[in-house]
């Protein structure tokens, strides 16, 4: 049955493939009988259309970087189309006797047709965009001399480069740099996100990232993938799982109540950005505990949230949870900004509560101090720990073998508790299944103190709500991730990178959400 586009590009957006998974999604298209130079033809009209868009101006001069493999292949096909078309169109292809098949058949083609095969690096100094066809997901060992020359070259000149499929150089599942790589300004990514898009150490040389749907059965790749280990999120997922829309005789308390237990006299701001950020996120009650003094500010601050006043010490730690604070009021509880290393008999509780929680920052740290993971596995209701890299490597001292993916998923199951990994590629993964999602979309603005209490306090407040609702508590953690990311984005858009502060941030999370929403 058909599926309409919308449907199918909402499909294939999800989908993160390693190298062996495409080549043998590929091996079942060209077994049913596709023939290859005809995949091929397909892939590079696709591109030669983008190109087209982009540098409509014939005047343009295109360098072609063509490979030994069908990445070449493709580069050679759209340096024809190119010609035909009448752009100037320079060839420069350094491994010619190594050529495979099809590929040889191109370039023998394109000379026949007086397209210009350059010798020399130097020779592509003049074009105005180069097309790099280097090495695709076949790239099976570094670049070494005379290739790599070649792209340290391009690298320093200041043309626009765009990668065919990947950047030339990075490894197709880790993101790696083998040797040396391109340093693509856009990649036309084919058929199906490569698992290094999803890399964070891949992400300079990718530069924009797009993907080019050529038509890849779904039944094929559902063959191939199966059960899919790893997910890309989604905005149309995301917007699905959002705690909307609300029941028409919905009341407070069927919005969850949420309890956040933050701050103190040294960190009194991780607090009111904590909740600001939980009351943006919709949540019905928000409690907010803070040490006695702390009070005052947070109040005027938020003034519709109840605070609590924790007893405290000479330093302004809070020191323990009165009996008084009953978890079991509680829908969710996020625990840990600002708390500093030395609240050990709250984190202590907060463990011991059967509640829905997110443990953040000081709480990480605690974790890894003093209390010790073991905790975890036997909570009845979910944790979320949220670290960025440091406070992982204080949580799981001895996991640093693979690559992020694999570490985070390694620590999940080791510890029992949903682990959300911060960075410019969040990666979430589940402890039972193994399953991690990562979120595609963000922006560098979010690197800025503050921005973590904004994600605790969405991420509690979403896990209030969604709780109440029967979402999945790694569906919310995911519909967290993404919504912190698009408010990024949007506050980004007005502001520059540079003006995304975290109060800021809380306050773009419902303008963020109108505009995703508002998108087709
Ligand atoms: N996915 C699809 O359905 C389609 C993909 N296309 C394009 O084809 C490439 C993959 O092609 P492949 O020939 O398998 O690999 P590469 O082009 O990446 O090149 C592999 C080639 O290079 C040799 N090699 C590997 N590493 C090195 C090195 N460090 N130095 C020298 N040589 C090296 C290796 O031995 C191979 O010979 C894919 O990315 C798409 O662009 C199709 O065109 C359409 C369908
Ligand atoms: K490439």
């Amino acid at each position: 049955m058909a599926i309409a586009p919308s449907e199918r590009s909402a499909h294939l957006e999800q989908f993160v493939v390693t190298a062996k998974q495409m080549r043998a999604i590929e091996s079942r298209v060209f077994q049913a009988g596709m023939p290859v130079a005809a995949l091929m033809e397909k892939v590079a009209g696709l591109i030669t259309q983008r190109l087209l868009e982009q540098w409509p101006d014939r005047t343009t001069g295109f360098g072609i970087i063509v490979g030994p493999g069908h990445n070449g292949g493709d580069a050679l096909v759209v340096a024809r189309e190119l010609h035909f078309r009448g752009y100037g169109v320079k060839v420069l292809c350094p491994l010619l006797s190594k050529l495979k098949d099809l590929t040889d058949s191109h370039a023998h083609y394109a000379v026949s047709l007086g397209i210009p095969f350059v010798a020399a690096t130097d020779d592509l100094a003049d074009c105005d965009v180069l097309l790099d066809g280097l090495f695709g997901f076949g790239l099976t060992r570094s670049l070494t001399n005379d290739l790599a020359a070649l792209v340290n070259t391009i690298n320093q000149w200041s043309i626009p480069v765009i990668s065919i499929d990947i950047a030339s150089g990075l490894h197709t599942d880790t993101g790696e740099v083998l040797g040396t790589a391109v340093r693509a300004s856009q990649t036309l990514c084919l058929g199906l996100w490569k698992r290094a898009f999803l890399q964070e150490v891949a992400l300079d040389w990718l530069g924009e990232a797009e993907l080019v749907d050529f038509g890849l059965p779904l039944a094929d790749i559902q063959a191939v993938i199966g059960e899919p280990q790893e997910v890309r999120i989604t905005d149309q997922a995301m917007i699905a799982a959002l705690p909307l829309p609300r029941a028409a005789n919905t009341h407070k308390y069927k919005q969850g109540h949420l309890l956040v237990i933050a701050g103190s006299q040294q960190y009194p701001g991780a607090a009111i950005m904590t909740a600001l950020a939980a009351r943006a996120s919709g949540v019905g009650m928000l409690t907010v505990a803070v040490p006695a003094t702390l009070q005052p500010l947070v109040s005027a601050q938020v003034p519709d949230a109840l605070v609590l006043r924790l007893p405290e010490n000479d330093a302004g730690v809070m020191t323990h949870l009165p009996d008084a604070v009953d978890g079991s009021r509680y829908t969710a509880i996020a625990f840990g900004p600002g708390v500093t290393p030395n609240a050990v008999d709250v984190a202590r509780r907060v463990m011991e509560s059967d509640r829905p929680l997110v443990i953040d920052a000081d709480g990480l740290n605690i974790l890894a101090s003093d209390l010790g993971l073991d905790g975890l596995a036997n909570r009845s209701d979910p944790a979320i720990l949220t670290p960025h890299l440091g406070e992982f490597r204080r949580l799981f001292p001895d996991i640093d073998a693979g690559d992020r993916i694999e570490q985070v998923r390694t620590a999940a199951q080791r510890c029992g508790a949903i682990v959300l990994l911060k960075g410019a590629r969040v990666a979430i993964a589940d402890p039972q299944s193994g399953h991690v999602w990562l979120n595609p979309s963000s922006t560098s603005a979010l690197a800025r103190g503050g921005s973590g209490d904004i994600l605790t306090g969405l991420l509690g407040g979403l896990l209030a709500q969604g709780t109440l609702r029967g979402t999945s508590p790694t569906t919310i953690t995911q519909n967290a991730v993404w919504w912190h990311a698009q408010a990024g984005r949007y506050a980004a858009r007005d502001r520059t990178e540079l003006g995304v502060d975290a109060i800021t941030l809380a306050n773009t999370l419902i303008p963020a959400l109108q505009w995703k929403l508002a998108l087709p």
